[in-house]
């Protein structure tokens, strides 16, 4: 059997990869995906925020498989490989803080991962706005852009023509190999993006990992799992340690407006160290789940899809940045929660 077509999405927190993820499953209704999300944080937003279809939407929110490369990757591939028919080509939404390099390793040196996934392609999605101030405080977003084969600029309606033609010049000296699509209104160059397949020769020539030869299954200890922990083992040391999660949930309703002016405050005098805010919010005023999210001094909130009749309905959100405080933002989050009196 054919192996099967593999991207890898990658961009730093916010660029927009669910995004685009999502313009890809509504443009290429041809082609049926198979998707593992990652995300750092204990519970996933973003597999909630993909628009359903018939997509196989895998979470892995146990950190970010570039530092992680653990059992539940290889589970994954082997419980995917089991429904292969259901599914022609595997799409992985990397975290923002993903070493890109490091989730292809298993997919250019195993030999029986090799077998049954076929790396085709790695696509960078780059926020137009904030990515010069991401290159100068985050070596992730340097590599992201540096191991990708396309790089879509997004959000380019945020900044002057000029600006886009210097991130360009800046994007090909950092790469000189990808291609640079711009990301038009509401056209992420879908087709044009997935054209574009990787030269075999491009990557850093990872060392080869030697590999018993055998049946496409990883999950009984094999030689190639020691190895890849080893590989992983000796990856702990990341730059982005200092990057911490927090997920803060309530049941109680909260109360949007409040939201917004409390998150517009925030991110105005306080956001510095935070890259990212992404919530699931419950307001007993609503029918559908609320979207929120922040991304740099940006802030949407947005109607999500509306709650299932057997649902619990409670607010999930996680912040992502350095030197957080839990304390300050469930403070904050809690002011906005309707008291018991005001919900009489
Ligand atoms: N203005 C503008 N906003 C966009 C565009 N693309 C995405 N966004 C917004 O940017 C925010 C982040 O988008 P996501 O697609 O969730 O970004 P992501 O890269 O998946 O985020 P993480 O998974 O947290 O790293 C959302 O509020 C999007 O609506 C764009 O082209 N223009």
């Amino acid at each position: 059997m054919k192996a099967k077509e593999v991207t890898i999405l990658t961009g730093f927190l916010g660029a927009g990869k669910t995004t685009v993820l999502n313009a890809v499953i509504s443009k290429m209704k041809d082609t049926r995906f198979a998707i593992i999300e990652n995300e750092i944080g204990s519970e996933s937003i973003d597999a909630g925020l993909i628009i359903k279809g018939d997509e196989d939407i895998v979470e892995l929110n146990n950190g970010c498989i570039c530092c992680t490369l653990n059992d539940d990757l290889f589970e994954i591939l082997n419980n995917l490989w089991d429904k292969k028919d259901s599914w022609d080509h595997l799409i992985i939404e990397a975290t923002g803080i993903a070493d890109p390099a490091n989730i292809a390793h298993p997919f250019l040196t195993m030999d029986q991962v090799k077998r049954g996934y076929d790396l085709k392609r790695v696509i960078c999605i780059v926020d137009a706005e904030l990515i010069e101030d991401q290159l100068k405080e985050r070596p992730e977003a340097i590599k992201q852009i540096a191991f990708s084969d396309s790089i879509l600029l997004n959000k380019v309606e945020r900044v002057s023509e000029d600006y886009v033609k210097e991130l360009q010049a800046v994007l090909k000296a950092i790469n000189p190999f990808a291609e640079i699509l711009i990301a038009a209104q509401d056209d992420f160059q879908v087709r044009k993006m997935f054209a574009r397949e990787r030269f075999a020769n491009f990557y850093s020539n990872p060392k080869p990992v030697s590999t018993p030869r055998g049946m496409f299954s990883l999950s009984n200890g094999t030689d190639e799992k020691q190895s890849l922990l080893a590989f992983a083992a000796s990856h702990q040391k990341h730059e982005h340690s200092d990057i911490e999660t927090i997920l803060l949930k309530y049941k109680e309703s909260l109360n949007i407006e409040e939201l917004e002016h409390r998150m517009m405050v925030f991110l105005i005098v306080q956001s510095a160290n935070v890259y990212r805010i992404k919530g699931i919010i419950y307001s007993h005023l609503f029918q559908s789940r609320i979207i929120l999210q922040t991304v740099g001094k940006s802030l949407s909130i947005t109607l999500g899809e509306n709650w299932l009749p057997d649902e619990i309905k409670e607010t999930k959100i996680v912040v992502i940045g350095k030197g957080l405080k839990v304390f300050g933002f469930d403070k904050m989050f809690r002011t906005c929660l309707y008291t018991e009196s005001e919900l009489k």
